[in-house]
C-alpha cells in the first residue's frame, strides 16, 4: 500500500500521517512533544493505522492529554479508538503534573511524551505518573533510569527518578516519580568510539506471590548464556524481591545492562508472563544483549530511536554509531524533519564493526528555553 507523506498543509496545522513507517504510538508521541515544543499546531491523521487496534488506546490518550496540559493546548478529537487529532500548542509552563494510564498502560511511554517539552519550561518540573512500569512492547522502568537516563544526561538531560510501586499487567498500578531540571540548551552528543566490556549488571527481580527462585533462575540462565559469548566478562547479578509495598500484583522481569569502558550503555531486557518458563525470560534478556554487543554501535536497538528528538532538538552536531536502523528510529527521523529543520543523514560506518554498523548524523535546530537566561 502506498502512503501518503506527512505534509504542510495549506491552512494553520501541519499534517502528519500516523500510517507511516512504523504506525504507531511513537509518531504520536514524537509528532506532539516537537508541536508542543515549537508551538506549531499539528493534526495527526490515520492514528496507529499500522496495528490491528488502531486508533488511540488508553494510554496513548493520557499522552496527548498530559502534553496539551503542560503547554495550556488544546486537543480536538481525543478520545479512545479516535484516528484523527488535532493539538494547538501555547506555552509551556512547568510545575507538578500526574497522569494515569488507568491500565497496565505503560509510564515510560508517558515519559516520553512528556519528557522534551517538560526540558523547556520555566521551573522544575514533578511528574507522578502511573500504570503499568514493566509492559511488554515499551522501555522497562529500569531501563529508563539504568540506561536512558544516563545516556540522556551526555546531552544535558537532568532527570531524577523514583520507583515507588511496580506495577503489571493486567492491573497497572505502579507509581513513578520524576523530576525534570529545565535546561536552556541540548547539547550534541559524539557516541563514536564504543570500548569494551567494563562490566554486566543482571538486575532480576519478583513481585507479588511468585517466589524468589524464580529470578534466581531468571538470573542463572541470563549469565550463562552471555558467559558462553564473553567468557571473560565480569557479570554482577542482583536479584530482587520487591516488598509488598512497592508492588501491585505479581510480576517478575530482568534487565541486562553493559556497560563498556567508554560509558556507553546497552541492554537488554525480558518479562515474566504466565506459561512463559524464567529460563526463557533470561535469555531473552539476555540474547537481546548480545544482538546489540554483536552488531558494534554505541547504543542499543532502543536507545536509538528514543534520542532523535534530543539530537534534533540539541545545538550542533550529533554523531552515533549504531547498528542496524529501526523502522522505529526512520520514523522518529521522519516526524523530526517535518516538523523542523534539522538534517538527519544515516550513513555506513567506514571503520565497520560489523556489516550493518551505520552513523546517525544530526545538525539539531538548537532549541533554546527562553525561560532561562
Ligand atoms: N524492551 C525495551 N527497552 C527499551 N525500550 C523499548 C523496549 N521495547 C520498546 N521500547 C521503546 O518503546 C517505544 C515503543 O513505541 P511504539 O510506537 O511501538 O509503541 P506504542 O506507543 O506502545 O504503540 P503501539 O501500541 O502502537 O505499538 C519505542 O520508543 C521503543 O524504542
Amino acid at each position: 500500500m502506498k502512503m501518503a507523506q506527512s505534509t504542510v498543509s495549506e491552512g494553520e496545522a501541519i499534517i502528519i500521517n500516523g500510517a507511516l513507517l512504523e504506525g504507531g504510538g511513537q509518531i504520536l508521541r514524537n509528532s506532539a512533544a516537537l508541536s508542543c515544543l515549537l508551538k506549531k499546531p499539528i493534526t495527526i491523521n490515520n492514528i496507529r493505522a499500522g496495528r490491528s487496534n488502531p486508533g488511540l488506546r488508553p494510554q496513548h490518550l493520557k499522552g496527548l492529554e498530559l502534553i496539551s496540559e503542560i503547554c495550556h493546548g488544546k486537543i480536538v478529537g481525543a478520545r479512545v479508538q479516535s484516528t484523527e487529532i488535532s493539538l494547538y500548542p501555547q506555552n509551556i509552563k512547568g510545575g507538578n503534573y500526574i497522569a494515569d494510564t488507568k491500565t497496565a498502560g505503560s509510564i515510560c511511554l508517558l515519559l516520553q511524551a512528556a519528557l522534551p517539552c517538560l526540558l523547556y519550561s520555566d521551573v522544575e518540573c514533578c511528574l507522578t505518573l502511573r500504570g503499568g512500569t514493566n509492559a511488554d512492547m515499551a522501555p522497562p522502568v529500569d531501563y529508563f533510569y539504568l540506561v536512558f537516563g544516563p545516556m540522556t544526561a551526555r546531552l544535558g538531560v537532568n532527570i531524577e527518578c523514583e520507583l515507588r510501586k511496580r506495577g503489571f499487567y493486567p492491573k497497572g498500578g505502579g507509581e513513578v516519580r520524576v523530576k525534570v531540571q529545565p535546561v536552556k540548551l541540548l547539547k550534541s552528543v559524539k557516541l563514536l568510539e564504543r570500548g569494551e566490556i567494563k562490566e554486566i549488571k543482571i538486575y532480576s527481580y519478583v513481585a507479588g506471590v511468585l517466589p524468589v527462585k524464580v529470578a534466581h533462575i531468571m538470573s542463572e540462565s541470563a549469565e550463562k548464556l552471555i558467559k558462553k559469548f564473553h567468557p571473560n566478562a565480569s557479570i554482577v547479578p542482583e536479584i530482587i524481591k520487591v516488598p509488598d509495598r512497592e508492588a501491585v500484583g505479581t510480576g517478575c522481569g530482568i534487565m541486562v545492562v553493559c556497560e563498556m569502558t567508554t560509558g556507553c550503555l546497552l541492554a537488554g531486557s525480558g518479562l515474566g508472563k504466565k506459561g512463559v518458563p524464567a529460563e526463557t525470560v533470561g535469555e531473552t534478556a539476555a540474547q537481546m544483549l548480545l544482538d546489540n554487543l554483536q552488531h558494534g554501535g554505541c547504543v542499543d536497538e532502543y536507545l536509538q530511536d528514543q534520542l532523535i528528538l534530543f539530537m534534533a532538538l540539541a545545538e550542533g552536531k550529533s554523531e552515533v554509531l549504531c547498528g542496524p536502523i529501526s523502522l522505529h528510529t526512520e520514523t522518529a527521523i521522519h516526524v523530526a524533519k517535518t516538523l523542523t529543520q534539522v538534517r538527519l543523514n544515516l550513513t555506513q560506518s567506514r571503520d565497520k564493526v560489523s556489516d550493518n554498523t551505520n552513523i546517525i548524523e544530526c545538525e539539531g535546530i538548537g532549541l533554546q528555553n527562553h525561560f532561562i537566561s
